[in-house]
C-alpha cells in the first residue's frame, strides 16, 4: 500500500471516528509498511498504540481490506526519533527491548493455540473475486430479474428497493452478482462504504465482539457503512443472538436509507428457523429468485468461458458439439460445468488433443455419471407445488390437509425415485419429518400408482418435465 492510498483512506476514517478523534488519535499515524498481512504504523507512545489498537483497529482493518489490501492485523512502533520516547541508553535493557516490540492489537497479538481471534480478525470484509463481474456474467431467461435488479443496485442511485434479496439453489451465480455489484460500485461510487461478507463471518465478527466486550465496534462498524451484503443468510437461522444482532443492524441502516443485499439459498419465507420478524424484514424489498440454468444458459456459459480460456491455451481445439453435449448432460449448477470445462482444457493442453467426444467422455466420465442423477429435492418441491398451484411453503410445511398431504407425497416420491438422497435427508428437506413419514409417503403413492389414473399422469408427467 502506498502513502497515497493510506491518505486516501484517512478521509474515510475521518468521516466516521469524527475530527476530534482523527485529530488526536488517526492523525499521528504513520504508516510504514505492509509485510505478510502486517500493516505497521509508527505512532509517537505506547500509550497511543495500544489505544489505537484497543479502539479504532476494527474500523481501520476494515478500511484497509474494503481498499483491497489484504491486511489481516495491525502492529504499531513507537517512533524512533518520537519526541515522547525516552532515550534507549537510559532504560533498562528489559524495559528498552518492550518499548522497542511492536505493539500489536490485543485481540490479534501472538498466536494463542486456543484461541481464534487472529482468525477472526481477518474476517472484516470477505475480499472479491476479481472473476466475477456483471462482464463474466452470461444472462438468460431464468436469471434476467436477478441480473437486471443487481444491475439498478449497482448503481448506486436513490435506494428504490431495499433489501434486495436474491434467492436459488447452489452455483447459480448469487454470490457472483453480489461480487459484480460490489465492483461496479468501487468504480461508480468509490466515496461508498461497501460491505460485504457471508452471513457466516457476520456471525464470527459478533461473536468476537461479544467475547472480547467490543459491541460498540461492532455496531459501530456496521451502522457505518453505506452498502452491505451478506450472502448465505440461511445459515444464521436458528442462531438466536446472531439474528437478532442482524434485525438491529438491519433495521439501523434501512432507517439510515443504506441499501442491503441478501442473498439466500431459498425464499426468506421458507428459510427454517429464520424468526419471523427477520423473514418479514427480508420479505419488504426485492425479493428475487435465480432459476435453474436452462439449456441455452449453460450454452452460453460455456462459450463465454472458452473465449477466456483461449487467452490461457491459445492452440487448443474443440470439436463441433462438445459444448452443446456438455450443456445438455451436466445440468446440475454452473459450478460443475465450470469445472468440468477446466479440467477438460487442463487435461487436453497436457496431452496435447483437440477436445472432441471421446477424450470429452474420458476425461469427465465421473462428473457424466454425477450428474445422471442431477435434479435436485428444490427442484422438485419447486416443480410439484407449480404443478398442483399450491405454495412451496405448504408443500414443506406441517398442514395436513388432504390437498397439501398428496402432493407432498408426490413430491417425496419423486425424491426418492430422481435424486440420491437417503429417506432422512428427504425428510430433513421437507420441514424436518422423520424418515419413517417420508417412507409412509413414497409407499403411498407406489400404491396410487396402480390404482389411480390420476396419480399415475401426475407423476409421470412431473418427471418428464423434472428430466427435461
Ligand atoms: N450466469 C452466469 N454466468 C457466468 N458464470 C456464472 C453464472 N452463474 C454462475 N456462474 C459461475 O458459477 C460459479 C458458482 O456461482 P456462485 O458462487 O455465484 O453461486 P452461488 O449461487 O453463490 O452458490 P452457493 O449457493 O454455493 O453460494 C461461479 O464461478 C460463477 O462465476
Amino acid at each position: 500500500m502506498t502513502q497515497e492510498k493510506w491518505g486516501l483512506l484517512c478521509q474515510k476514517l475521518l468521516k466516521t471516528v469524527g475530527q476530534n478523534n482523527f485529530t488526536t488519535w488517526i492523525e499521528p499515524l504513520e504508516f510504514q509498511a505492509l509485510e505478510n498481512g502486517v500493516a505497521v504504523f509508527t505512532v509517537p507512545t505506547n500509550f497511543m498504540g495500544n489505544y489505537v489498537s484497543q479502539n479504532f483497529s476494527d474500523l481501520i482493518l476494515y478500511e484497509l481490506n474494503n481498499a483491497g489490501e489484504a491486511v489481516q492485523r495491525l502492529a504499531f512502533r513507537v517512533a524512533a526519533n518520537s519526541p515522547m520516547r525516552p532515550a534507549r541508553a537510559a532504560r533498562p535493557a528489559a524495559a528498552a527491548a518492550a518499548a522497542a516490540a511492536a505493539v500489536e492489537a490485543p485481540q490479534v497479538s501472538a498466536p494463542r493455540a486456543t484461541d481464534t481471534s487472529d482468525v477472526l480478525d481477518g474476517l472484516q470484509a470477505a475480499p472479491l473475486d476479481p472473476r466475477f463481474t456483471f462482464d463474466s456474467f452470461v444472462v438468460g431467461k431464468p436469471n434476467e430479474l436477478a441480473h437486471a435488479a443487481a444491475r439498478r443496485v449497482s448503481e448506486g442511485g436513490p435506494v428504490t428497493f431495499n433489501p434486495l434479496v436474491l434467492y436459488g439453489g447452489v452455483g447459480l451465480g448469487k454470490t457472483h452478482l453480489m461480487h459484480a455489484i460490489a465492483w461496479e460500485l468501487k468504480v461508480k461510487r468509490p466515496e461508498l462504504n461497501v460491505l460485504y461478507l457471508s452471513a457466516e463471518q457476520f456471525m464470527y465478527r459478533f461473536v468476537q465482539a461479544l467475547r472480547e466486550r467490543r459491541m460498540m465496534d461492532f455496531k459501530h462498524l456496521f451502522r457505518s457503512v453505506d452498502v452491505l451484503m451478506v450472502d448465505d443468510v440461511q445459515f444464521i437461522a436458528g442462531k438466536d443472538s446472531t439474528q437478532e444482532e442482524f434485525f438491529h443492524t438491519f433495521n439501523a441502516l434501512v432507517d439510515q436509507n443504506k441499501q442491503i443485499i441478501i442473498s439466500a439459498d431459498r425464499a426468506p419465507g421458507e428459510i427454517k428457523d429464520l424468526e419471523d420478524r427477520v423473514k418479514s424484514r427480508l420479505q419488504c424489498g426485492l425479493v428475487v429468485d435465480l432459476h435453474p440454468t436452462d439449456y441455452e444458459l449453460r450454452l452460453g456459459i460455456l462459450q463465454t468461458k472458452v473465449q477466456m480460456y483461449r487467452t490461457t491455451y491459445p492452440d487448443l481445439v474443440i470439436a463441433d458439439g462438445v459444448l452443446e453435449f456438455l450443456a445438455h448432460r451436466i445440468s446440475t449448477n454452473v459450478r460443475v460445468l465450470e469445472g468440468a470445462l477446466t479440467r477438460l482444457f487442463a487435461f487436453a493442453s497436457l496431452v496435447g488433443r483437440e477436445i472432441d467426444m471421446e477424450l470429452t467422455q474420458d476425461c469427465l466420465a465421473d462428473v457424466l455419471r454425477a450428474s445422471e442423477r442431477k435434479i435436485t429435492v428444490e427442484e422438485i418441491q419447486r416443480k410439484v407445488s407449480d404443478y398442483y398451484n399450491i405454495r412451496l411453503s405448504d408443500i414443506i410445511g406441517p398442514k395436513r390437509l388432504r390437498s397439501y398431504a398428496r402432493p407432498r407425497q408426490v413430491a417425496m416420491y419423486l425424491c426418492k425415485q430422481l435424486t440420491s438422497r437417503s429417506l432422512p435427508e428427504i425428510g430433513r428437506r421437507f420441514g424436518g419429518r422423520d424418515h419413517t413419514t417420508v417412507m409412509h409417503g413414497v409407499k403411498r403413492i407406489e400404491e396410487l400408482k396402480l390404482t389411480d389414473g390420476q396419480i399415475a399422469e401426475d407423476v409421470e408427467m412431473l418427471r418428464r418435465a423434472l428430466e427435461a
